[in-house]
């Protein structure tokens, strides 16, 4: 896959309901019913009025490589059911040994803004592979997408200063700390200290020293100095392993060495007390030496918050490490996204042919008690409309049964309030925002690389209101369903109330 981190089958990354699901649907030869499922999630995470889409090349990867492989099929070989027998019989083994994926797979392109509802992938296939996909599908883009919106989120408050991702110590294991460094970065960090990462993904990397150095000479000044010594041209040292002021000193001490050499004292790190009381202090010791180029890097325990609050105290940082609380979305673990079941082929009695109104797709739903949570049937595809100022709203419309809607007026009914109606022109500027990547089981998108997904998430940024993008309360950015879908739900939730199962 993309990540480069696995040599082997991830085929088996999925979890065993799909697998007896998939053999469910074997048994009862419906494997190769046509099916359409979306993944999406219900809320902005953090509290947030955004999202940024994020794994979708990784995604890329698993698919291209997927493929059961002999070891894979005789540890399927070894599982049992309640009485001891294999759960899973030969013929389908050998089924899964030959399985190659069929699916085409629409999805919005990582680094763009997305919202609550919308489906960021659109998978359609045989249903048997649309499910096997589900759980890989949900864990690669669930954790990307919310880290590079946590990201987004300290690159909001950071403005131009520079945003360091130092968390792979605290990350969620191995693969943990390598996507989180990867989609901190598409989130507008500028760095990683993940030098793995650095090199699979082509993201810079950068780094300071910890207090070990320090500590490992007789006193700070001799190890300011022999630090140095050592590395000329990246010299940031950390001031607070005794005493963060006397460290400053002690940084300057080095840094008149360095300029008689012919170098520089790129910077120093603060990394304990109050972050404001001491940058303001550092920053009057260093300009008042001839040190005014140095950088002030921060770091402990930081997040969007503090820093926002450090910036309005009037720290004089112009360089935040963020760890722990960047690379495990320490306020909110996960996303929550789900994969859901939105339309089936509906078999036709032979010599019939569909007459363009799409009587042969049977439209599915999950209903529940908590409106949140009922899904939205159809082939969604999403139309961000814009004008010259920025993103205005975004609809929802079903592929099949409204058509591509090019050159209609449309309306977009708010699916939390259907006396809430928005009118679009014909003229309107649009774009819409699934995109092809697999077509029958082959890769038809290309990737753009990690600096460009990175670039878009700012312009994609930029078009945003900033009540959308505000930390209390933001506004909410409109997202509906076009009528034509909104009404074809409402008949559905009403069929599948009355106990029937089509519309
Ligand atoms: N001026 C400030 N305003 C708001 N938060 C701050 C300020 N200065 C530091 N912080 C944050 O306060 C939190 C705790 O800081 P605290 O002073 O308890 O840690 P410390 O004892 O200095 O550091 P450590 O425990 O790592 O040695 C950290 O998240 C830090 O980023
Ligand atoms: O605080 P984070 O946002 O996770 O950033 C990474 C932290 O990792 C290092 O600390 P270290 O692990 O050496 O321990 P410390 O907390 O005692 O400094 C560094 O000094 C930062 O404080
Ligand atoms: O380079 C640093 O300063 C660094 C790296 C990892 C964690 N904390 C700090």
């Amino acid at each position: 896959m993309t990540n480069k981190l696995y040599d082997t089958s991830l085929s088996l990354l999925t979890d065993l309901y799909q697998v007896t699901m998939a053999y469910g649907y074997w048994k009862t030869k419906t494997s190769e019913k046509e099916a359409v499922f979306n993944l999406y999630f219900r809320r902005n995470p953090f509290n947030g009025g955004f999202t940024i889409a994020c794994g979708l090349a990784n995604v890329i990867g698993y698919i291209n490589n997927f493929g059961f492989s002999k070891k894979d099929l005789r540890y399927l070989r070894t599982l049992t059911g309640h009485d001891g027998d294999p759960l899973f019989e030969e013929a389908f083994i050998d089924y899964l040994g030959d399985l190659k994926l069929t699916c085409d797979i629409e999805a919005i392109p990582e680094g763009t803004v997305v919202f609550p509802n919308e489906p960021l992938v659109r998978v359609r296939g045989p249903i048997l592979q649309c499910q096997l996909l589900e759980t890989p599908l949900l864990n690669l883009i669930n954790f990307e997408s919310l880290i590079a919106t946590k990201a987004a989120r300290l690159r909001l408050v950071a403005e131009k200063d520079t945003l360091l991702e130092f968390g792979l110590r605290r990350a969620q294991g191995v693969d943990g700390g390598m996507t989180a460094s990867r989609a901190a970065y598409i989130g507008g960090c500028d760095a990683t200290s993940n030098v793995l990462a650095g090199k699979l993904y082509d993201i810079p990397v950068r780094g300071t020293h910890a207090h070990s150095w320090v500590m490992s000479f007789d006193d700070e000044q001799q190890a300011f100095d022999a630090y140095a010594d050592a590395l000329p041209n990246n010299v940031t040292l950390l001031v607070d392993t005794y005493d963060s002021l006397q460290g400053v000193q002690h940084a300057i001490e080095t840094g008149r060495k360095l300029v008689q050499r012919g170098y520089r004292l790129a910077g120093i790190r603060l990394d304990s007390g109050d972050l404001a009381y001491l940058s303001i202090e550092a920053r009057k010791l260093l300009d008042a030496a001839g040190f005014q180029d140095t950088s002030i890097v921060a770091s402990n325990d930081l997040d969007e918050t503090i820093i926002n609050s450090l910036r309005q105290q009037g720290a004089k940082i112009n360089v935040w490490g963020v760890g722990t609380k960047l690379v495990t979305a320490f306020d909110q673990p996960a996303l929550g996204g789900v994969y859901k079941l939105a339309a089936l082929r509906h078999e036709l009695p032979a010599g019939q042919t569909p007459n363009g109104k799409a009587p042969h797709w049977e439209y599915k739903m999950k209903l529940s008690e908590q409106a949140i949570k009922t899904s939205t049937p159809g082939i969604q595809q999403v139309r961000r409309f814009r004008d010259e100022r920025g993103f205005l709203a975004d609809m929802i419309y079903d592929l099949e049964s409204m058509g591509s809607q090019d050159g209609k007026t449309t309306t977009m009914i708010d699916p939390l309030d259907f006396t809430k109606r928005r009118r679009f022109e014909a003229t309107q500027d649009y774009e819409d925002l699934l995109v092809s990547v697999f077509q029958a089981g082959k890769c038809v998108y290309s990737l753009p690389d990690i600096h460009a997904v990175r670039e878009r998430v700012q312009t994609q940024l930029a078009n945003l209101h900033p009540g959308v993008k505000r930390f209390v309360n933001p506004h909410t950015y409109p997202v509906g369903l076009e009528k034509g879908l909104h009404e074809l739900k409402t008949k559905l939730i009403l069929t599948l109330r009355e106990g029937q199962t089509q519309v």
